[in-house]
């Protein structure tokens, strides 16, 4: 579970979240949309205790991410891509990561072969296609096998058969009760796999509820999406 609630973040004189609050379920995946700047990003790193929050609350699992005893175990993210040095190899960065939590090392070779990386494994991280980098941040969200995982564009370079594979992962995560928050600007792909859909637009929540809930008359994600995200919608 994911509970944000009136959650405010400045930069400088300038708020970017103005009391958001947004709720993700367990067997649940919740798309996060909104357009550049909306605060997407500003949300997902304070939830994550890599931003400082100036008021309100952003829990994981019940506690502030910071208080978590087990990070990884319970919460798997995944933003920007691998973060991983270019120089290192996948599998040497994933048991760097691994051993920072006590992981065994032969969940390491679980993850390359669940992610599809087993034969790149080897090979320098700068020598990864872009995809390549997607599935070994997606591996790196994986490793404790957590209950909630935070994926900010996960399908960004992933081909055809990668995203259906992102797609599939994320929809067993969710059918096996795992909490899914996506962050996406690909509203047809995000329609196909969300079940709850949070819009932002300007640091406030526009919209909120099921897809069938926030397409409402629309007729799609995307007709919803331009409408909520006009100047004159306020929430
Ligand atoms: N470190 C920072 N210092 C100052 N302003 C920032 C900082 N990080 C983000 N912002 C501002 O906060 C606002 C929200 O940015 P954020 O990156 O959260 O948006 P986003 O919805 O993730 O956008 P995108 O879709 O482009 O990734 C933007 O106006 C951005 O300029």
């Amino acid at each position: 579970m994911i509970t944000i609630d009136a959650l405010t973040k400045r930069h400088g004189e300038r708020t970017v979240l103005h009391g958001l609050s947004l709720e993700a379920r367990p067997g649940r995946v919740t798309g996060f949309v909104g357009p550049n700047g909306a605060g997407k990003s500003s949300t997902l790193r304070c939830l994550l205790g890599l931003d400082r929050i100036d008021a309100g609350t952003a829990l994981v699992g019940g506690r502030p991410y910071r208080e978590l005893r087990h990070p990884l175990h319970t919460v798997g993210a995944m933003l920007d891509g691998a973060g991983a040095h270019p120089s290192c190899t996948g599998r040497a960065h994933l048991r760097w990561v691994a051993a920072g939590s006590g992981i065994p090392r032969r969940r390491v070779d679980e993850v390359l072969e669940l992610v599809d990386l087993a034969d790149a494994a080897r090979r320098p991280v700068r020598t990864y296609s872009l995809g390549m980098g997607q599935r070994l941040g997606l591996a790196a969200a994986l490793l404790g096998d957590p209950e909630i995982l935070i994926l900010d564009e996960p399908v960004n370079g992933l081909d055809p058969a990668g995203i259906r594979w992102m797609r599939d992962l994320v929809r067993k995560h969710a059918c096996a009760g795992g909490t899914v928050l996506v962050s996406s600007h690909m509203l047809s792909e995000l329609a196909e796999v969300a079940d709850d859909v949070v819009v932002i637009a300007q640091g406030r929540v526009r919209a909120t509820g099921t897809l069938t809930e926030v397409a409402g008359d629309h007729g799609d994600l995307e007709e919803a999406f331009f409408a909520l995200i006009s100047p004159e919608v306020q929430s």
